[in-house]
């Protein structure tokens, strides 16, 4: 039996699909659990228990999740990446339209009218006058899952677009409509942008992507947008900037003290993901990577650990080793295998970065003695054996 912990809610059609015959699941408890599945809460400060093997983020960040040090104590954490996101994109451009036509502080005005409401309403609206943004131009950073819906989007509503992301995946880039406009230059994309909008993780690179300095190269009156995570826009300078009207309006999803109550700022409540469909889809991949690798040790979208699958030679039994990507790591594991006369049937190694995985199908009698041997050795940070 595994014992998975959910943290955040996790829809139930998720939860049923780890079996009761497999799974004992428990709610926000850490200690000796094999498997978390959890969305926005920030784990950082927690120690984790030798008996923790994977984490899933039911969503794409996961800068909420040690990553690094998880991959320190062989802890693969997984993310669900592309699964929110279409309703990431239907709300930017719900944030797009907001920011242009001036739609909550226009729904707040109507909301007090008592009396001759229609005669009011019809004397009072200019005030909420707004552009189109047919014909405007938006500036797209990071065209991930979330960035490329959301360029190709724009086009489809007479915007010109213009996208910036120096890592852009090849799948992306295929997927994007020939009418954005890829630059290689962030300044001519503040110089040229209406719009901007910003879909990136938040790391160390990314922290403060938004600063007065490049908010000087912005056109005036231009208008900013953030469904990523706070963070990325340096709450001093963008509130410095609605002040003084460089920037005129900034739609965020992800709000903070400084930011709710602020002029001309509109706080969404970190709704980005919130859709039934997208919530589902979500669960439903961090769900099902985690069982296949408790289960099978394949890795499939990991944040910390390299892609790493192999299909299972019948009548064997599965090691899977993770380990840092240094010198000697594989004639290790060969040599222990080779002292207990152990024949390995099928293999594979994968790395990335600083970490590596194998998948080792091996018959014979390996033990889980033989596996702590294992595991002993330096640079060997976990050793799984599956029957
Ligand atoms: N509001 C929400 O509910 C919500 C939902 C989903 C994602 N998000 C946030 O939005 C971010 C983007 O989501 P996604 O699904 O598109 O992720 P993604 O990983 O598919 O895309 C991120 C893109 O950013 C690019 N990038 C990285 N560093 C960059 C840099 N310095 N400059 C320009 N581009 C850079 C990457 O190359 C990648 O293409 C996530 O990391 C997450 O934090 C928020
Ligand atoms: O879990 C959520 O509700 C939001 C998830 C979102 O921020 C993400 O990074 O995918």
């Amino acid at each position: 039996m595994y014992k998975v912990a959910l943290f955040n809610k996790i829809p139930k059609e998720s939860q049923n699909m780890l079996s009761e015959n497999k799974y004992i699941l428990v709610n926000e408890q850490i200690s000796e659990v094999d498997g978390i599945v959890m969305r926005s809460m920030d784990i950082h400060d927690m120690k984790f228990s030798r008996q923790l093997k994977a984490i899933a983020r039911s969503g794409a960040g996961t800068n909420n999740i040690p990553v690094e040090r998880c991959a320190e104590e062989g802890i693969v954490v997984f993310n669900s990446p592309g699964a929110n996101a279409n309703a990431v994109c239907e709300l930017t451009f719900l944030g797009l339209l907001i920011s242009s036509r001036k739609i909550v502080d226009s729904i707040n005005w109507t909301k007090n009218l008592k009396q001759d409401v229609a005669v009011t309403v019809e004397k009072g609206k200019s005030q909420f006058v707004g552009p189109e943004i047919k014909g405007k131009t938006l500036g797209v950073i990071g065209l991930g899952n979330v960035g490329h819906l959301v360029a190709n989007l724009g086009v489809k509503l007479g915007m010109e677009v213009i996208g910036y992301d120096p890592y852009i995946s090849v799948k992306n880039a295929l997927s994007l409509s020939w009418d954005v406009q890829y630059s290689d230059s962030l300044d001519e994309l503040y110089k040229r942008a209406d719009y901007i909008t910003i879909h990136v993780p938040l790391n160390d690179e990314t922290r403060n992507y938004i600063h007065k300095d490049n908010i000087k190269l912005m056109k005036d009156g231009v208008k900013l947008l953030n469904f990523a995570r706070d963070g990325l826009v340096n709450d001093n300078d963008i509130l410095e900037a609605l002040e003084s009207g460089k920037v005129s309006y900034f739609v965020s999803d992800l709000p903070n003290e400084r930011l709710v109550g602020a002029k001309n700022v509109v706080c969404i409540p970190h709704l980005g993901g919130s859709t039934p469909e997208a919530e589902n889809n979500c669960a439903e991949m961090a769900v099902s990577q985690l069982t296949e690798y408790l289960e099978h040790g394949n890795i499939r979208n990991s944040v910390n650990f390299p892609e790493c699958t192999m299909d299972r030679y019948p009548n064997t039994k599965r090691i899977v080793v993770l380990n840092k990507n240094i010198p000697n790591m594989i004639s290790t594991l060969t040599s222990v295998l080779a002292k207990y006369n152990i024949n390995i049937i099928g293999m594979v190694n994968k790395s990335q970065g600083n970490f590596a995985c194998n998948i080792i199908d091996v018959n014979g009698e390996f033990t889980e003695e033989q596996v702590r041997e294992m595991e002993d050795f330096p640079g060997i940070l976990r050793v799984m054996l599956i029957n």
